[in-house]
């Protein structure tokens, strides 16, 4: 029996969602989602309501990343309070009404989790993305799901930083979790991808309901369930958690026009969470030239080459690795 004086005390996770299509060409997510859409046996778990969502069905049709703006840059404050209603872009008006079911953000009555499926052209093979380096209980469950795959390996980028920061589909919720698995093209169904991320959502939900059935929050109560092994589920101990935090967006070098003038390097191609040191190769111009990396540590780039963020003037992220300390967490 152990009791942890310091767990923090989280509600039971009732009500989780997991979106597919928040990108319509990002087809792992989409077909995981129409599955379970169809039958949800596999993504049930005793004590949840596990809800399968298709995020963006206009951009799902099309198989495109998004009809009018990017759906997962459109949860702020200022677009879900915008009036307008008809007049305003697709993705925002579908925003404010995803806050209304799955929120509203910040709110008592948001869902608990919110697991938003991902593909990204990178070689960053399973990535969990947090927004925030103090959920203890997705730190928990990062730590879960990293021990229940190995020796798989599923690695966390921890999107939290004050410009680089944007409002996901999934922020509504009070856990919002993004999983992105790649290398996999837009549009393309591959089936390693698509069991990979099967596999980290089986891992999640099954945490989910350990915790529900876990002890509560210390109370006399509880020490004497302890004592009788009353519990089914789990005990979450203080732990470690590794993640990449996001620290710097490189973009392509350009001309005076804007135009792109050279291409990711390839000795940095396909070599995401790989360390980049100052002086490593990073673009190759069109006539042949390196350009080296001048930063002044060394740093893990991820997103390398994605697709989707040549319109967002990004060729990598820069990531510094870090040990974050999860405390114990109990239910309330
Ligand atoms: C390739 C891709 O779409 N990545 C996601 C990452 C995330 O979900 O935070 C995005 O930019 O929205
Ligand atoms: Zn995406």
């Amino acid at each position: 029996m152990s009791a942890y004086k310091n767990s923090v005390c989280f509600n039971e996770a009732r009500r989780v969602a997991i979106f597919g299509g928040t990108h319509g060409n990002e087809m792992s997510g989409v077909t995981l989602v129409n599955l379970w859409v169809k039958n949800s046996a596999e993504i049930q778990r005793k004590g949840v309501e596990t809800k399968p969502f298709i995020a963006n069905p206009k951009a799902v049709e099309k198989c495109t990343r998004y009809v009018d703006t990017d759906l997962n840059r459109a949860f702020s404050p200022e677009n879900l309070s915008a009036p307008g209603g008809d007049d305003l872009p697709y993705e925002v008006q579908r925003a404010q009404e995803i806050n209304r079911i799955f929120g509203p953000k910040g709110s008592p009555e948001a869902y608990d989790v919110i697991f938003d499926l991902h593909n990204t052209t990178s070689n960053m093979g399973c990535t969990l993305i947090l927004e925030s380096s103090k959920d203890h209980f997705n730190l928990q469950m990062m730590n879960y799901i990293k021990k229940a795959i190995t020796p798989a390996s599923c690695l966390v980028l921890l999107n939290e930083h004050p410009l680089l920061k944007y409002s996901t589909s999934r922020s509504v919720a009070k856990h919002p979790v993004g999983l992105e698995v790649g290398p996999q093209p837009q549009g393309v169904l591959r089936s390693n991808i698509f069991e990979a991320m099967r596999v980290i959502l089986k891992h999640a939900l099954d945490f989910i309901e350990l915790f529900n059935e876990g002890p509560v929050c210390n109370t006399l109560e509880t020490l004497l369930a302890e004592m009788e092994y009353k519990f089914i589920g789990m005990e979450f101990p203080p732990c470690t958690v590794e993640v990449f935090w996001v620290s710097e967006r490189i973009d392509y070098p350009r001309d005076a026009n804007g135009n792109i003038i050279a291409m990711v390097h390839p000795n940095l191609q396909d070599c995401d969470w790989e360390p980049l040191n100052p002086g490593d190769p990073m673009f190759q111009t069109f006539d042949g030239k390196t350009i080296h990396y001048q930063g002044s540590g060394t740093v893990y780039p991820t997103f390398i080459n994605e697709a989707a963020y040549y319109e967002k003037q990004q060729a990598f992220v820069t990531t510094r690795r870090e040990t974050l300390v999860a405390s114990a967490i109990r239910k309330a």
